[in-house]
């Protein structure tokens, strides 16, 4: 089974390099080609990948075509490709925000199987959170060959296509705003003496342990949260100042945000 994709930014890499690290593909079953010559051809070249010169190439390559291009150019690349995909022989699977299964089987033909996907950023480290929604087209082994991919660097939830918009912001975007978490934790400790490196590394290990036992241990967060604050203690203190800073409206206004833009609302 050979893979391909169109568009090796920011997120292809991640999927790349989690599909690398957990040997679901070898280097040379994987395609690639973006828009700048600069930009792909070393990128394969430091990975053993398989670079070639149009995106056409790449779905001709591939049994499975992972279209990873910006949501802006997203069309006009189905339509580039569309004539290699007619057969219905080959996978197309999208990762870009907002593009919807009818929309892709209108430009490359309802007899195409389309899985749509929106994976985070975490794939990289095999952690990551996948929505998918597969068209009728795609059954069976095609449907499991599909899933394979992002099963083998994370967790996959089957979602109603009505709800990617949320779990774009909840899964797709919330790295950047776990990490900005993380970082204000860390400025915290930089405040108080420890070096910008140690308290990064304390902020993250308690991040993931505090994920870990939320997926892991029967109680609700809130329980959670009730388990650490000693009566009197120091942490009920530093969670009310959070609060009268407004944390929990600050985040769920972030959400709103997202949402609103991942639905075409102004920037
Ligand atoms: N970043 C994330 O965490 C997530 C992103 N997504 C989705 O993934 C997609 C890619 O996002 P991201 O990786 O962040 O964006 P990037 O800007 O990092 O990557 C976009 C890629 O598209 C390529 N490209 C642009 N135009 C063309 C074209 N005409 N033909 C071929 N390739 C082209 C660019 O090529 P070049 O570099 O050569 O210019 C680049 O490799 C988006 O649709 C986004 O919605 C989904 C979930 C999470
Ligand atoms: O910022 C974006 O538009 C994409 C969608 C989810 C994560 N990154």
């Amino acid at each position: 089974m050979k893979i391909g994709f169109i568009g090796v930014g920011g997120m292809a890499q991640a999927i790349i390099g989690g599909l690398l690290t957990a040997k679901t593909f070898a280097p040379a079953d994987v395609t690639v080609h973006s828009h700048r010559q600069a930009s792909y051809q070393p990128y394969a070249a430091a990975h053993g990948l398989t670079a070639v010169d149009s995106n056409v190439a790449v779905a001709k390559a591939s049994d499975l075509v992972v279209l990873a291009v910006t949501p802006n150019v997203a069309t006009d690349v189905l339509r580039e490709i569309s004539g290699s995909l007619a057969s219905g022989k080959k996978i197309l699977i999208s990762i870009v925000a907002g593009l919807s299964l009818d929309e892709m089987a209108g430009i490359v033909g309802k007899n195409v199987p389309i899985l749509r996907t929106l994976p985070n950023v975490n794939v990289e480290v095999q952690a990551g959170m996948t929505a998918i929604a597969a068209n009728d087209q795609l059954t069976g082994d095609r449907l499991a060959a599909a899933l394979r991919v992002f099963n083998t660097i994370g967790s996959t939830t089957e979602l109603a296509e009505d709800q990617f918009g949320v779990f774009s912001a909840l899964a797709g975007s919330s790295p950047a705003y776990i990490d900005f978490f993380i970082d204000s934790l860390s400025r915290a400790g930089v405040k108080y003496g420890l070096t910008k490196a140690q308290a990064t590394q304390i902020a993250a290990q308690a991040t993931l342990g505090s994920a870990k036992m939320v997926l892991e241990s029967d109680k609700i967060p809130f329980a959670l949260i009730d388990q650490v604050a000693s009566p009197g203690g120091s942490t009920v203190a530093g969670l009310l100042a959070m609060e009268e800073a407004g944390l929990m409206t600050a985040v769920v206004k972030g959400i709103d945000a997202t949402i609103k833009r991942d639905a075409g609302g102004p920037a």
